[in-house]
Formats: C-alpha cells, structure tokens, sequence
C-alpha cells in the first residue's frame, strides 16, 4: 500500500465535509456558518512535541486539541480540519496509518469537525503532522489577544503543569506516572468554553508556550501590565514551592484557556459549569509581575516555550 491506498481507505472515510469531494479533487470547498469563519494551524513533529515511543492513538488526539484549543480561545466553535501527514520512509510501521486515522476520526467527532482534505507525504526525518482547523465565532468578530480593558480580572480553564509533570516522569522518573497522559493529549475545556470566551471575554487565548508567557503576551497585545496571584493558580498536583509554581506556570503544553474579562462577568463565569480559576488583573502599564500571598517575585527571564531559542532542551526522540 501506498499513498492513494492510504487516502482513499483511511482518510476519505473521515471526509464528512460536505465540500471534501470525497478525497478524490484539487481542493476543498470550506463551509461557512453565520459567524465570521477563522482559521489555525498547528504542526507537531516526533522528538519535538511528541515521543517516537508515544501510542499513534495518543498522537492523533493531541494534534486535534492543540488546534481546538486555538479555536475555542478565539470564541468560536470547530468547523472543518484539513490534515497533513508526513510519514517517516522508515523505521515506522505504515500499518500504524490505520490506528493513526481511527483515532483521529474518533477525535474530530468528538468535537463536531469534518476533515475537508489534506496532504500525505513521505518524509526521509520522523513522523509530520500539521492540522489545519477552521472554527465559526460564536460572537460578531474572534475574541482576540488585545482587546483587555484596565480592571479586567483575568482567568484560567482547567490546570496547569500537567504535561510538564509528564515531561518530568518520562524523561527523569522524577513526578508521577499519571500525568503522563495528559503530555501525549492534553484535557481540554469543553465547547462551551468558546461561548463562554465569546459571551464574556475581552481578550483571550491558549495556554500552550506557558502560562506566564502566555498572559504576558496577552497583557503586551492589549497594551496593558498583568498582575498574576501564583498561589492562585490550579497548578496540576500541588505546587509546594515557588520554583515548582514558576517551572510549571512556564513550560507550557497545558492547551487551557486564558482570558481577561470585566469583573461585572465573575459571577457567570464561575458558574460556567466547568473549571475556571480568577488568577490575576490587568492594569495600566506594561509587563508582568507576580505575587505569592501579597508578597511580590523575582520572574526568570525566560516565561515560555519557544522554538529555535538558545538554551532551549534539544530535540529528543
Ligand atoms: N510560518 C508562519 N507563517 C505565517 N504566519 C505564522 C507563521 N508562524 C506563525 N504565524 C502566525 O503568528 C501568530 C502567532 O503564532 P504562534 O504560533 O506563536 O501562535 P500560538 O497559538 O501561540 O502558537 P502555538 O500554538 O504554536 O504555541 C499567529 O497569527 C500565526 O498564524
Ligand atoms: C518530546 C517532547 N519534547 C518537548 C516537549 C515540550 N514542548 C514541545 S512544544 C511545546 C510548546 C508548544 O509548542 P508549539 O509552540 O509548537 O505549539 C512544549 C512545551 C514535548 N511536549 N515533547
Ligand atoms: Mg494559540
């Protein structure tokens, strides 16, 4: 079997787009809902994201949250997914493809998405992926990074630090074997986070470089300081010191939700149904600062993941 085997025996059965023309043409033809239509995508490469050792099953699920969550971050609900696969020419058993696209249509069910199309290569390097995911705004525009307003109280969804207490166990034995799970596919929110972000938030977006990065990338966007509470944060486990709290809240991986929104919206937000933590505030000014119990913290100089940084951990597989 090869490329045309794979595409029209595992990928056109998940090709439920009305416009995927079953897999079989040049293009697709997106579908758009009453609200604005947006986009992302968001690739994930073996040794970089994942471990060539992690269950293809797992590998398939998180490719699609770690674009759902952009999509909910923007309030907006999943649409259609356009897949890219690069599989390696040797050294991976293309019998795993099947697992691979089985898992895969589990997961865009999951979320309501229907895969449009795609792009299926062979790759001298490890396993490629990139997904491209459209979503519909729940509200007139997407919810966007810059929008925070002075006052704004600002929120988390879920925890933070699983994946990076997953790292931890698989790469050093230190931590417990049950965050691992939350590494290979991260737990999202659910889709009603997007109304919620669409109905409440000023400003807001995923969680997936690391928190303290994250919101001070937020802050930056809305041309705002931000002021986070650490011991307020969920963190994954309990955090029992401050470097844990800065480790964790800086490594990212946790695909939860950040969002600032006027403190009149506190109530509905926290009978939102689902976990939602107030952490901080935005206010006039520029940059972050912290506080544990009033007191304030030195930051480190790095506050996220990024790619292609000096110093960063080298590619593992
Ligand atoms: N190679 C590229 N070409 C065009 N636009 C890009 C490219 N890389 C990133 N962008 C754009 O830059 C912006 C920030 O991208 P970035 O990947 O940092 O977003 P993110 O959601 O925080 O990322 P991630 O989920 O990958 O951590 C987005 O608008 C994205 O579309
Ligand atoms: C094998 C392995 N090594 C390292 C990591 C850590 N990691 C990789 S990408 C990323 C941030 C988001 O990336 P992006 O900006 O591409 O969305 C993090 C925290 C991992 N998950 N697996
Ligand atoms: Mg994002």
């Amino acid at each position: 079997m090869a490329e045309k085997d794979w595409i029209r025996r595992y990928f056109a059965p998940l090709a439920k787009a009305p416009g995927a023309a079953g897999l079989t043409d040049d293009t697709a033809e997106l579908s758009k809902g009453y609200g604005p239509l947006i986009a992302t995508v968001d690739a994930m490469v073996e040794g970089v994201h994942f471990f060539s050792d992690d269950p293809i099953e797992t590998v398939a699920r998180k490719l699609v949250r770690v674009n759902v969550s952009d999509i909910l971050g923007s309030g907006a609900r999943p649409g259609e997914a356009l897949l890219t696969l690069g599989w390696p020419q040797a050294g991976r058993d293309p019998g795993q493809i099947r697992t691979f696209s089985d898992s895969l249509g589990t997961e865009l069910d999951r979320w309501g998405i229907l895969l449009a199309g795609g792009d299926t290569v062979i790759t001298p390097g490890g396993l490629f992926l990139s997904l491209t995911l459209t979503g519909e705004c729940l509200g007139p525009a997407p919810v966007r990074r810059g929008g925070g307003r002075p006052g704004d109280e600002v929120w988390v969804t879920g925890e933070i630090g699983a994946a990076r207490r997953g790292y931890l166990w698989k790469t050093e034995g230190r931590d417990e074997a049950r965050w691992l799970s939350a590494l290979q596919a991260p737990d999202l929110p659910p889709l009603e986070a997007g109304n919620l972000i669409a109905s409440h938030a000023s400003a807001a977006m995923d969680v997936s470089d690391g928190l303290l990065g994250d919101l001070a990338s937020l802050a930056a966007a809305s041309g705002l300081a931000a002021q986070i509470e650490l011991e307020r944060v969920p963190f994954a486990g309990r955090a029992t010191s401050l470097v844990e709290m800065l480790d964790l809240a800086s490594w990212g991986d946790d695909y939860q939700l950040l969002f600032a929104a006027s403190p009149q919206s506190s109530g509905f937000i926290e009978n939102s149904g689902f976990k939602v933590t107030r952490v901080g505030r935005l206010t006039e000014g520029a940059g972050l600062s912290a506080t544990v119990c009033g007191k304030p913290v030195n930051l480190p100089e790095t506050l996220a993941f990024e790619h292609g940084r000096v110093g960063q951990p080298p590619v593992r597989s």
